[in-house]
């Protein structure tokens, strides 16, 4: 569960980037965060995986406190959330199966127990046959399902989208979405940070619009519109 509650982010430059932003979501929603270029829709993905903190208010993230959360405590915080970027942030010289297992290693998972779960989430991705390529022998698409993957094998609680189509073309785009959409079918919550007007308007989830650091609406059903400055 992610509550965040008047929650304001400045950095140290002096750029409130965030401003009294309040929104909660709970297990197994899907949520879509949208907003003009520097709205603060990233500051938002950085406060929750604690890479920022709050200057005020109070930020939950699966039952951790970001604005007390100690450096020790943030691994555990991060292994409760699944990351993907948008330029992927795959390992070059490994292949598909050890980019994923090495996520999984990272924890001290047991050999087996990375047997069992790579060729399931492989398959869940839309993956299996090409678990011995390297990632330059893969399309856009197929390197964002390997991230995705990645970030799925430590059964996180939440999955969380920085842009996750922002190198595909609208047909790869569009069947990515379906894929998040049923990773949270199998459970998982899942928020995605995009511009995809397209597609969000398509899907008619819950959309958190961010404007100028602080939360413009959040409603349910698609249909959004922002000025672009
Ligand atoms: N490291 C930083 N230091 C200082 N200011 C920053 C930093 N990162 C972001 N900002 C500022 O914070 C505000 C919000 O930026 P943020 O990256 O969260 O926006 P965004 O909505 O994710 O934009 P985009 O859609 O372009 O990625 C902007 O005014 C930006 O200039």
């Amino acid at each position: 569960m992610i509550s965040v509650k008047e929650a304001s982010m400045v950095y140290d430059n002096g750029c409130r980037a965030l401003n009294k932003v309040t929104f909660r979501i709970e297990e197994g929603e899907f949520v879509f965060l949208v907003g003009a270029s520097g709205s603060g829709k990233s500051t938002i993905i950085k406060m929750l995986t604690a890479e920022v903190r709050p200057v005020e208010g109070r930020v939950l993230v699966n039952n951790f406190n970001i604005g007390k959360i100690k450096k020790r405590e943030i691994p555990y915080l991060r292994r409760t959330l699944g990351v993907v970027y948008q330029d992927f942030r795959l390992i070059e010289n490994k292949t598909v199966y050890e980019n994923v297992a090495f996520a999984m290693r990272a924890i001290g998972a047991s050999g087996k127990a990375i047997k069992n779960r790579v060729p399931y989430v492989l398959e869940l991705v839309g993956l299996i046959g090409k678990e011995d390529c390297r990632p330059v022998e893969l399309s856009g698409g197929e390197q964002q399902r390997v991230a995705i993957a990645r970030a799925l094998v430590n059964n996180p609680r939440v999955i969380i989208a920085d842009e996750p189509t922002g190198n595909l073309d609208p047909e790869r785009s569009l069947e990515l979405m379906v894929l998040f959409e049923k990773i949270n079918e199998l459970g998982t919550t899942v928020l995605i940070v995009t511009h995809a007007k397209e597609l969000v308007d398509q899907f008619g989830k819950r959309v958190i619009m961010i404007n100028k650091g602080e939360v413009a609406s959040d409603q349910t059903g698609g249909y959004y519109t922002y000025e672009e400055e």
